[in-house]
């Protein structure tokens, strides 16, 4: 996951490739609640995990169940419909899918055997409506407190023990904001239907006053109810009983399908860049019980070159530009956010009516949508209810504003694809149901070579070029290439098989062996990390000396330029500005005093346990400083276009903080 304040995306050009989704958010947190209430135990496979269903987890825990993880999957052992613990406070982050069902549940519980539950999200948890579930739940004779402002979470449930819900009269409850309050009851209903001891319990019927929307996600949620042993009977879409005597059954395992909203943006990459290969999308697909599937409908609509299988999808780009559509998305709500990006690269007009929910979701997306496709040079009408977007005339690069919606953030990610960057602020929101989406898209989009943004660290031993470079490479989720590690790893090869430390042609055919493996900053040789004996100083020397031939250069050439993929990379080492990458937007040449370098070098292997000579160590950096600059072929000198930066009297944060400004100057997104 990138958790950093700002992700710049490069312009990306095409996409191919495979990807399996995460598990689908709806399903998971469903199921684990059905799992939490059921008797016995399930093993649930390919959950999702994400802030959504942490949260949801965290919840369950508190409330008694017992859950335990077996290989990759979690058993969780439920209450049975019996309470456990009387008394909870449970914080359930911006997760509506673990606040609604939650509610509805605890104020069932609470209700009929007494407890206290208390229920609060983040700030903008405490902005989403949930009147409409309260006013439901308040029919049966729950005791529900607004703990905050009236309609809206916080809230108290509380009852006695023995109490007696009112299941004689029809529940009626509002179907035209959002279909998760009937989600809710669906769930929690069973626990009221069921009776108690020998009596009989009672049908419980709900009605649905207006229309209601999002219906493929209520069933997800019969469909769901029914593997856990309850057929909940329905009559059209305004009437579900619940049948008396309901008891939550655990099925024994339930696998969670890949998230077919999640699926919307891998497809419409497909559709935008999949020119030459085709994007596979692994884990949903035409047996999906998700109603985003039916997504790719919209998205054939718009052009896209479509094959679907029971459990996988096939994307090429077909229609180019993409053909303007005019759809009600009614059916498919969250994953309709993804048209809305796709008509960007429309050949007119795309207008998308009937989503007067997008406005109570994790922010207002009508509006959050409406604000930055114009960013990045659309036009945009929006309406109570409508979205209609023209493409750009020009595309502008654009910081995107994400909401803390992780749905922002994946659909303007696909904004790149028309030769502008674009910035995606706070990143990280996409933990929320997809923490790797960056990654899975880098894996699949490309773009050319040199559309990738590098900057270069160059400079002498000890100047705290690796340091530097490092850290500058986590602020801003770019590669890092340590090429000195490459010279260092050849010196040690070299060391190791016994080849002289002047016979380039040998030492190069060795290299064009290695068999390396990099993990962040660890580095692996046949398997076995090095990293440690890379930083020794006979390796460093023996490193400086074979730097000096052509024949290891060479060798070392397309191992390095292969750093440079999206988002970016930072490189560093002697001649990152001046051979291997030239057109580096950014290149620093970094120096510190010799007595100042040669203290850093102590330091730094007094740390890692090496002993040393201060005037030893000073002694060989002047010597190898000498060989770097003075070698005929890729000396140590800064580049012409290099800023020059001498951190002897700098500490880190200095240098780093430097560096990123001069960063900021030269990209485009004027923050
Ligand atoms: N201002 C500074 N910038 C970078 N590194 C510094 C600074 N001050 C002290 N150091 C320390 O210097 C040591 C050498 O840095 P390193 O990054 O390994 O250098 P290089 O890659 O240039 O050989 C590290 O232990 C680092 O923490
Ligand atoms: N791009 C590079 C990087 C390192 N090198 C050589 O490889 C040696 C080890 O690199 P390094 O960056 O790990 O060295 P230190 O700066 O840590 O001493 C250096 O002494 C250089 O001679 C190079 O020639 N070109």
């Amino acid at each position: 996951m990138f958790a950093i304040p700002f992700l710049d995306l490069p312009p990306l050009t095409k996409a191919s490739g495979q990807i399996r989704l995460p598990g689908s958010k709806s399903i998971s947190n469903r199921v684990l609640l059905l799992a939490g209430l059921a008797e016995g135990s399930t093993l649930v496979h390919d959950l999702l995990d994400s802030d959504d269903t942490r949260v949801m987890i965290e919840a369950l825990r508190n409330l008694g169940c017992d859950l335990a993880h077996e290989g990759g999957a979690l058993r969780i052992t439920g209450i049975g419909g019996r309470l456990s613990v009387q008394q909870a406070s449970l914080f359930l982050g911006n997760a509506g899918t673990a606040m609604r069902p939650l509610a509805a549940a605890l104020a069932v519980l609470a209700a009929t055997q007494g407890g206290q539950f208390e229920l609060s999200g983040v700030a903008r948890m405490h902005e989403r409506p949930i009147g409409d579930l309260v006013d439901a739940l308040r029919q049966l004779g729950c005791d529900i407190q607004y703990l905050g402002n009236d309609g809206y979470p916080p809230l108290r449930l509380a009852g006695q023990p023995q109490g007696q819900l009112a299941t004689g009269a029809p529940v009626r409850v509002r179907g035209d904001v959002s279909s998760q309050f009937l989600t809710a009851l669906l769930l929690a209903l069973p626990l009221a239907s069921s009776g108690q001891g020998e009596a009989p319990g009672t049908d419980i019927v709900i009605e649905v006053d207006g229309e209601l929307i999002s219906k493929p996600y209520v069933e997800i949620t019969l469909n769901l109810l029914a593997r856990f042993g309850i057929t909940v009977q329905r009559d059209g879409w305004q009437r579900f009983t619940v049948p008396a005597g309901s008891r939550y059954r655990s099925p024994g395992a339930v696998h969670v399908e890949g998230d077919a909203s999640s699926a919307s943006y891998f497809v419409a990459l497909g559709a935008i860049a999949a020119v030459d290969a085709p994007v596979l999308i692994e884990g949903v697909g035409s047996a999906s019980i998700q109603g985003d599937v039916r997504f790719v409908e919209a998205a054939v609509a718009m052009g896209a070159d479509v094959r679907m299988e029971a459990n996988r999808i096939e994307v090429r780009r077909g229609a180019w530009p993409l053909r303007a559509i005019t759809l009600d998305c009614n059916h498919i709500p969250d994953a309709a956010m993804t048209l809305a990006v796709m008509a960007l690269y429309a050949d007119g007009p795309t207008r998308l009516t009937n989503i007067a929910s997008w406005r109570v979701k994790e922010t207002d997306r009508i509006a959050a949508m409406a604000i930055e496709l114009r960013k990045v040079g659309a036009q945009v009408e929006e309406g109570a209810d409508f979205i209609e977007v023209r493409p750009p005339q020009a595309w502008q690069p654009a910081a995107i504003h994400t909401y803390d919606d992780h749905r922002m953030a994946m659909c303007l990610s696909l904004a790149a694809f028309n030769g502008v960057p674009v910035r995606i602020l706070d990143p990280q929101c996409v933990g929320k149901t997809f923490p790797d989406y960056f990654e899975a898209l880098f894996q699949l989009a490309h773009t050319h070579h040199d559309l990738v943004p590098v900057i270069t660290i160059d400079g002498p031993t000890a100047s705290g070029k690796g340091t530097l470079a490092s850290t500058l490479a986590a602020s801003l989720g770019y590669h890092f290439l340590d090429s000195g590690s490459l010279y260092r790893v050849a010196a040690l090869a070299s060391l190791r098989q016994g080849v002289a430390d002047t016979d380039g042609p040998g030492i190069a055919a060795l290299i064009s062996k290695l068999r390396l493996r990099f993990d962040g900053p660890r580095l692996f040789l046949d398997g076995e990390e090095v990293s440690d004996q890379l930083r020794r100083e006979d390796v460093g020397s023996r490193a400086s000396k074979i730097s000096a031939l052509g024949d290891v250069r060479a060798a070392l050439y397309a191992l390095q330029v292969s750093f440079r993929r999206p988002p970016g990379l930072v490189a560093d080492g002697r001649d990152m500005g001046t051979v291997i990458f030239p057109d580096a937007a950014l290149k620093v040449f970094l120096t510190a005093s010799p007595a100042t370098r040669a203290e850093r070098r102590h330091k730094q292997l007094i740390s890692k346990g090496i002993s040393s000579n201060i005037d030893d160590l000073r002694a060989d950096l002047e010597a190898r400083d000498a060989r770097d600059r003075t070698r005929a072929i890729a000396p140590l000198q800064p580049a012409e276009d290099a800023l020059l930066l001498d951190n002897s009297a700098q500490t880190v944060d200095e240098s780093v903080a430097q560096v990123l400004g001069w960063w900021e100057q030269r990209t485009p997104f004027g923050i």
